[in-house]
């Protein structure tokens, strides 16, 4: 398999003094998904803002063989880099079929139109809100709506930061059940930032444990298929954080 995005000693500062990644080197192969897990405050988000450009960062990011390190958060969406950020941060005062248009501002009228079905297929729990504000839906359902706008936008690489946040467990096995049979029928790559090593092990192909802005450990999911191992790697790299 290609890789579709590797990260080469990526660091990231916030003011002279305060480092909240540390030389991290990653790479994302074409249609995999690799997961990014920590306690707070280990540089997840960091990490995945640098990527997405939101934010300055030292190192090397190549993108279908492409440096983009230098490109502008904009130009890094229409190469397909996307973003969907911890919190939703959807539009409230918009309709679900509004928050959907704006994921695919830069694709044509007639595109738009037919992304906007594929995604309302894909969570039924919304289309039949589509006319519906979206502060109106409820978490999972808008969790649902932050990703349909993510896909809205085609994305080659999906930076999928803590969609479990405050979801119940059925819900987010809900989610990334759906994600999980979006990514087998398409090229799609997505790197997930979780606390929770049981929900991430429903969907990802292979793991990332970082602590203080570095990554400690790496497994592939097949590496933890048993609990036993599971439970290694939590005591070893997470702790109390994913115990569920
Ligand atoms: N805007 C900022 N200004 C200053 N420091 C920041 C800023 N954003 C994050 N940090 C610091 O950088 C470090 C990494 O934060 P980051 O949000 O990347 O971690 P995280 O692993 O995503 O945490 P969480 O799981 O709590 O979201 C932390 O020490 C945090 O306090």
């Amino acid at each position: 398999m290609t890789d579709l995005l590797t990260i080469s000693d990526l660091s990231v500062f916030y003011g002279a003094s305060a480092q909240a990644v540390d030389s991290v080197s990653f790479s994302v192969p074409t249609g995999s998904v690799v997961a990014l897990l920590g306690a707070n405050g280990a540089g997840k988000t960091s990490i995945m803002k640098a990527i997405a450009g939101l934010i300055p960062a030292e190192g090397r990011q190549v993108f279908e063989g492409e440096d983009v390190s230098g490109l502008s958060a904009r130009e890094r969406v229409k190469r397909g880099i996307v973003y969907v950020p911890e919190g939703r941060e959807i539009v409230g005062d918009m309709t679900v079929r509004e928050n959907l248009t704006l994921g695919g501002y830069h694709l044509s009228g007639r595109e738009r139109k037919s992304r906007a079905e594929m995604v309302l297929d894909l969570f039924p729990e919304i289309a039949n809100k589509a006319d519906r504000h979206a502060w109106r839906l409820s978490g999972g359902e808008q969790q649902m709506l932050a990703i349909g706008r993510g896909l809205m936008a085609k994305p080659r690489l999906l930076l999928l930061d803590e969609p479990s946040l405050g979801l119940a467990p059925m819900l987010v096995r809900r989610v990334f059940d759906r994600l999980g049979s979006f990514r087998s029928e398409s090229d799609l790559a997505i790197v997930l930032v979780e606390q929770n090593l049981a929900m991430t092990m429903r969907i990802c192909d292979e793991l990332h444990f970082l602590r203080g802005g570095r990554i400690v450990g790496h497994r592939t999911a097949a590496e933890l298929s048993d609990s036993a191992a599971r439970q290694e790697a939590i005591d070893a790299y997470l702790g109390a954080a994913s115990a569920a």
